[in-house]
């Protein structure tokens, strides 16, 4: 089955932020990405809400609950108590967890899973005593002792950051290589057990090489790429390009 699509709005919020407007509409266009066939919505509300607003949460919620009940809600964060809460509070379908410092400018590797092997055995049984999925986001290394504490901690499944695969646009053979290792990474988790997501700089071009050569990837999560399409081409036309491209039969 072909890679499902999330569509991050993280960056529809941004432009929405700019002004203290209500467009564009975070949740619209949520709204229009689902009906054009996306199968979820991804955030990632940062602790000083310069993208996602803690307040964007809950009309998201519902419109997955009312409109598209098959459709998953996916929230990404570090694991501080302020998130946890959120999550408690609205329930999302899969939780990323990612190792940002707040002050990032945005996510740019995956988890050392050795160094916090303690506290995602913690936050994980917290996550998955609320009937959720739980995704870990890991960088594209073929370390198997690293992946099998990705599983031992209890996660069902990691989420490839595929930032450097993204940035060598103008690098194929770089970008072949990246795939390979990312490739590789992803067969070591499919034999522990894991599924695998994929996300960050993700594009029309780039992502037909990494699905082929990951078949089995369950969903990939894409906000920058998707956005700046979608002001090219509309949200609805652009979510039709990004399913294709992710091998559906749009
Ligand atoms: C985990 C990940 O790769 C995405 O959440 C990405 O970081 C988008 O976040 P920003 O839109 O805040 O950059
Ligand atoms: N998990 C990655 C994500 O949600 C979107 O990342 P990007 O496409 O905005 O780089």
């Amino acid at each position: 089955m072909p890679a499902k699509l999330s569509v991050n709005l993280n960056a529809v919020a941004m432009l929405r932020n700019r002004r203290d407007l209500p467009w564009p509409s975070v949740t619209g266009l949520g709204q229009i990405a689902l009906r054009a066939g996306a199968s979820g919505l991804t955030v990632h509300p940062r602790p000083d809400q310069r993208h996602i607003r803690f307040s964007d949460l809950a009309p998201i919620r519902s419109l997955i609950d009312g409109e598209f009940p098959e459709a998953e809600f996916n929230m990404e964060g570090f694991p501080e108590e302020n998130f946890l809460r959120l999550v408690e509070e609205h329930r999302p379908e899969q939780v990323t967890l990612v190792p940002d410092d707040p002050r990032q400018a945005t996510s740019d590797h995956g988890w050392d899973f050795r160094a916090s092997e303690a506290l995602l055995r913690t936050i994980v049984a917290r996550l998955k005593g609320l009937g959720l999925r739980v995704s870990l986001f890991a960088d594209g290394e073929p370390d198997r002792e690293a992946l099998a504490i990705a599983r031992d901690v209890g996660a069902d499944r990691i989420e490839l950051y595929t930032g450097p695969y993204g940035g060598c646009h103008d690098d194929p053979a770089e970008a072949a290589r990246l795939a390979g290792r990312l490739g590789e990474t992803a067969d070591i988790a499919f034999g522990l057990g894991l599924g695998v997501n994929a996300g960050h700089d993700l594009t029309v071009a780039n992502l037909p090489m990494l699905a082929a050569r990951i078949p089995r990837l369950a969903e990939v999560s894409i906000g920058h790429g998707l956005t700046a399409d979608a002001l090219e081409y509309g949200m609805a036309e652009t979510v039709r390009r990004f399913c294709r491209a992710c091998g559906q039969d749009v």
